[in-house]
């Protein structure tokens, strides 16, 4: 037996970056696109040597391993009239949509549901992948793109979307950041280099370090009369931190 083709039921931004992390990370399989996204299909299969299927039927006939990327509101819609092969393995990286509300589909009432939710990271092989319920073949699939991390309980997977979300926001602090250098009169390029290596090097220093908490070595920078202390009691008192926080709690808690 080959590897297991791969079938994307849907081809938006999740299902791009997806199919390119496993072909930058050296996954070679063959790999099989919805066409109903005629535009964005025929250009991944370009780029990353893909086939376009003739129908939604195809894709799933043709694969072992099937990803359902579609927006939670097009499902149904997707599903109607298409039939898997009992035990066929079918990825979700659907947020927000829960295992029962998947089994409802009598389309996936006999295949192999798991969850998954890759970060864009992927494209570039950096992301944390989690993953729901464990599954040897997911792992091994998605491992060539990420670090998957399999969750004990859908309940931490949930939480893990909070992650994914966290991956999101990153992007806004960071340009929020670089904005305000920019607007003491810093140039667009030592703006970011500044920002950028400012955080990244306090992860790599603590990743070096993974006795040490993070608030370890941050209270180890923050002792009394320091400018990072002044700070960081005026970002606590504006609820700074806490809001991040509560971000996550929202968005963990779907419905
Ligand atoms: O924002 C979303 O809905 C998804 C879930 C995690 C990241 N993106």
């Amino acid at each position: 037996m080959g590897t297991p083709a791969l079938g994307m039921l849907g081809v938006g931004h999740l299902a791009t970056y997806t199919v390119k992390g496993l072909r930058n990370g050296g996954d070679t399989r063959r790999i099989i696109l919805s066409p109903r996204n005629a535009q964005a299909a025929s250009l991944l299969a370009e780029q990353c040597q893909c086939e376009v299927a003739g129908s939604n039927q195809a894709v799933v006939d043709g694969s072992e391993i099937i990803v359902l990327a579609v927006r939670p509101e097009s499902l149904a819609q997707l599903l109607e009239g298409l039939i898997f092969r009992p035990g066929q393995r079918v990825i979700s990286v659907m947020a927000g949509v829960s295992l029962q509300q998947l089994r409802q589909y009598p389309a996936l009432q006999a295949v192999t549901l798991v969850r998954a939710l890759p970060p864009a990271s992927v494209e570039v092989g950096a992301g944390p992948v989690p993953l729901f319920p464990a599954d040897e073949t997911v792992v091994t699939l998605f491992g060539a793109m990420g670090k998957v991390i399999v969750l004990e309980s859908e309940a931490l997977f949930d939480v893990a979307l909070a992650h994914g979300c966290l991956h999101g926001w990153s992007y806004f602090l960071v340009q929020q950041l670089i904005d305000w250098s920019r607007e003491q009169g810093m140039s667009k390029e030592a703006a970011r280099q500044m920002v950028v290596h400012s955080i990244g090097s306090a992860l790599a220093l603590a990743e070096s370090r993974p006795e040490l908490d993070y608030g370890d070595i941050g209270n180890g920078i923050a002792t009394p009369g320091t400018f990072t202390l002044k700070g960081i009691e005026q970002i606590r008192a504006a609820n700074g931190l806490q809001a991040w926080c509560d971000a996550m709690e929202t968005v963990s808690k779907p419905e």
